[in-house]
């Protein structure tokens, strides 16, 4: 499913009003009633049922005016109140701002402190509040009187709706940077928008309904909007399957590269990951003295071992060994705990330059790569990498908080530049290609924060890369299974779920898209 940013749905309202001819109050009917359709699937009768509606100054309060008339027509108890004097509501918005004034419904300027007790008195007898407050058109900052009646809101312990997207969440990149309408529900009109996705703004989304306001399909269809949220259809159609006479060699070989003197689980759960993602033989290739250590700890996976410094992670001396085995191999991950010395980290550069094999470069291979981005140009096929945003920050040179304020932007621009599959994890990752196109995953919870998570996943995408799908399903595909495989695990308790959980679930998160 495709995500607009508030320009490219200004966009389309515009086409659809400009060039189609549909009224701008034609779109904004639509909008509103889609919330009250919404309303009647939660609670059948909206007759008696008391609302407040919360309504700003431009379009997304003209949507509220809506919803207010058919609540009224439906015999609710409808309150209204505008953040702003009346004079300035304009356009479609001032029509339906008209009409429900004519009808009688009165909409109260909040102005002074008498209207604010008016407020707090009809949030509390209310049955539910609708946010109508700021939708795609809000900038900057919530402050002031929004504030303040955003408090109100969240304070009230009401069912909220947000109308289009919650107010004060950005609905290019999910920032809320003071605060924001914590909505139970948020209606949102002709395409979802990404902030709706992006943490933290998904935080404050509630269960979400994308509704069709009559925008032409071909309107939507025509715009080249590089946005998506991936679905789980998206990913059956990639989900490998078998044929009933498959043998282990039809089903692809990884090579891992990773470990490294006291690293050598998060090697362990690289080789796992890229098995229970169906891979059907894994390599994994490491320091010697690590050997005895990992064939305790892994059964299916055979080891090699790789010549070492004498802090125990890989020299340069393994790069051709690497490169060796890697021949025989469809896909190489390399990364998860190899350290971070910088022989090793030298070694990790001259092998991903030199491997022919499709790559995926995660952990201490990223932070080789700091300074050294454009050595990815080199790679011979399209590299994967999978960054938490801290080690994008190194490779970038921003800050975290940076990386995370604006996780597509940093993500797209990244793919760009690096002519790679950017994978910036964490809540809401988001997967970026070079040539602009991202995808928002919704898959995985907050148990997934814990220790050996991201090794997990680097296996899983190199186990899909050797099964045939491209770098480009794979690691779309990937990180839904990841996530996916995290919600399983998370059924037995979020707290004190581990990655190795994460691992037993990776088939049953597959069979759960795929029935296969
Ligand atoms: N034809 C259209 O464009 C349609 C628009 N629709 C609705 O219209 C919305 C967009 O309408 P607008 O573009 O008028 O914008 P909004 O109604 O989202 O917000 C604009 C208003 O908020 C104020 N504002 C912006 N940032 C603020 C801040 N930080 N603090 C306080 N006030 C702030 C602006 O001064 C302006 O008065 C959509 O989200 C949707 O709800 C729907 O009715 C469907 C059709
Ligand atoms: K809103």
């Amino acid at each position: 499913m495709r995500a607009a940013t508030a320009a490219e749905m200004r966009e389309i309202d515009r086409i659809a009003i400009n060039d189609y001819g549909i009224p701008g109050v034609v779109l904004m009917e639509n909008a509103g009633v889609s919330v009250v359709r919404m309303l009647e699937s939660k609670w059948e009768l909206l007759a008696e049922r008391k609302f407040c509606i919360l309504a700003g100054k431009g379009n997304n309060g003209g949507d509220g005016y809506v919803i207010a008339r058919h609540l009224s027509n439906q015999g609710a108890k409808v309150k209204v109140f505008l953040l702003g004097e009346k004079a300035a509501v304009s356009g479609d918005a001032q029509i339906n701002l008209d009409i429900i004034d004519k009808m009688g419904i009165d909409t109260i300027e909040i102005s002074n402190e008498r209207d604010w007790d008016k407020v707090r008195v009809a949030v509390t007898f209310s049955d539910c509040l609708i946010d109508a407050l700021l939708g795609t058109g809000f900038r900057g900052e919530v402050s002031g009187d929004m504030a303040r009646l955003i408090d109100i809101i969240n304070a009230a312990g009401k069912p909220v709706v947000a109308v289009d997207i919650p107010s004060g969440v950005g609905a290019d990149t999910g920032r809320v940077c003071s605060k924001a309408v914590q909505a139970s529900y948020t209606v949102t009109f002709g395409l979802p928008k990404p902030g709706l996705f992006l943490y933290p703004g998904a935080e404050y989304t509630g269960e979400l309904t994308v509704a069709d306001i009559g925008i032409p399909t071909a309107v939507i269809a025509g715009q080249d909007i590089k946005q998506n949220i991936i679905m789980a259809d998206a990913v059956r159609a990639v989900i490998p399957r078998r044929s009933p006479a498959a043998h282990k060699g039809m089903s692809g070989r990884v090579l891992v590269v990773a470990g490294s003197r006291g690293l050598s689980g998060a090697a362990a759960m690289a080789a796992e990951g890229a098995l229970r993602a169906g891979a059907g033989l894994v390599t994994l290739a490491a320091p010697g003295s690590l050997q005895d250590v990992l064939a305790m700890k892994l059964t299916e996976v055979m080891t090699k071992p790789l010549a070492e410094i004498e802090a125990g992670s890989i020299n340069r001396e393994a790069v051709a060994d690497i490169i060796r085995l890697s021949a025989g191999n469809d896909v190489l991950a390399i990364g998860p705990g190899v350290g971070r010395e910088e022989e090793t980290a030298a070694a990790v550069r001259e092998t991903i330059t030199t491997a022919e094999c499709p790559i995926v470069i995660d952990a201490d291979a990223l932070n080789a790569l700091a300074g050294n981005t454009k050595l990815l140009n080199e790679c011979a096929a399209l590299p994967v990498l999978t960054p938490h945003p801290g080690e994008m920050a190194r490779l970038t040179g921003l800050s975290t908080e940076s990386v995370n304020a604006d996780r597509i932007a940093i993500a797209r621009q990244a793919a760009a530049e690096w002519g790679s599959i950017v994978v910036v994890k964490g809540a809401s990752t988001v997967v970026a290609f070079p040539d602009g196109e991202v995808y928002i995953n919704t898959t995985g919870n907050a148990g997934m924060a814990t220790g050996g998570t991201g090794d997990v996943l680097t296996g899983i995408i190199a186990g899909l890369i050797a099964q045939g799908l491209s770098s480009h399903d794979a690691a779309v595909a990937g990180v839904y299974i990841h996530g996916l495989a995290g919600d399983v695990a998370a059924q037995a308790g979020r707290i004190g779920m581990v990655a190795t959980d994460l691992l037993k679930a990776v088939p049953a998160a597959m069979y759960g898209i795929s029935s296969y």
